[in-house]
């Protein structure tokens, strides 16, 4: 076995332990989103297993998989802003939510990508409606060959000016 993907039932405590303990350091080749690695630079016994994660392994953390785990977020295909509001915020368990990784190595552009976003939605929310087009096939699959996570055949929006 030359990699480890850890299984979702460690999820969470052991994500903590790969993202934030030295033992493992970052894929440098590896680029992020849906899932994020880590090299493993020191052999490590998951507490209370029988597994050992050799040096030299890498590990995968499934940020997607973690994101639609219905033990942390309930119901977790639907569309719930909600979930973000600072009084659920609180609740939520650390290493679950981790669009741009964690710990010390996390994505250096989160700031950036987050303000370009809003920016990007602000103005296009400002100047247009938003329908889902019929090009988009319901519900969504997403590639699995791809890295970087997106849905097949794409996600298609149509947009209609809203006069001054
Ligand atoms: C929505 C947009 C973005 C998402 C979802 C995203 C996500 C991620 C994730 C998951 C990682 C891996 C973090 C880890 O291993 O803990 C990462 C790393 C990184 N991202 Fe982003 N990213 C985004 C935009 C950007 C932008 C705009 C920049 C640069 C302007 C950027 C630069 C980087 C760099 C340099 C790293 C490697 C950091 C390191 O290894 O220390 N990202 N990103």
């Amino acid at each position: 076995m030359s990699n480890f993907i850890f299984k979702q039932k460690y999820s969470a405590c052991f994500a903590r332990v790969v993202i934030d303990e030295h033992i493992f350091r970052n894929h440098e080749e590896i680029p992020p989103a849906p899932v994020f690695l880590r090299k493993c630079t020191k052999t490590y016994q998951v507490p209370d297993t029988d597994v050992y994660i050799k040096e030299g392994l890498s590990v995968l953390i499934p940020c997607y998989g973690l994101h639609r785990d219905p033990e942390y977020f309930p119901d977790p295909e639907t569309f719930d802003p909600d979930r973000f509001h600072e009084q659920n915020k609180s609740k939520m368990w650390d290493y679950t939510y981790m669009p741009f990784g964690d710990g010390p190595r996390n994505c250096i552009g989160m700031r950036f990508a987050m303000l370009q976003a809003k920016i990007a939605l602000s103005l296009t929310l400002k100047n247009f409606k938003f329908r889902l087009s019929k090009r988009t096939k319901l519900p969504l699959k997403m590639e699995k060959k791809g890295i970087i996570l997106a849905a097949i055949g794409g996600l298609w929006i149509d947009l209609d000016p809203i006069s001054p």
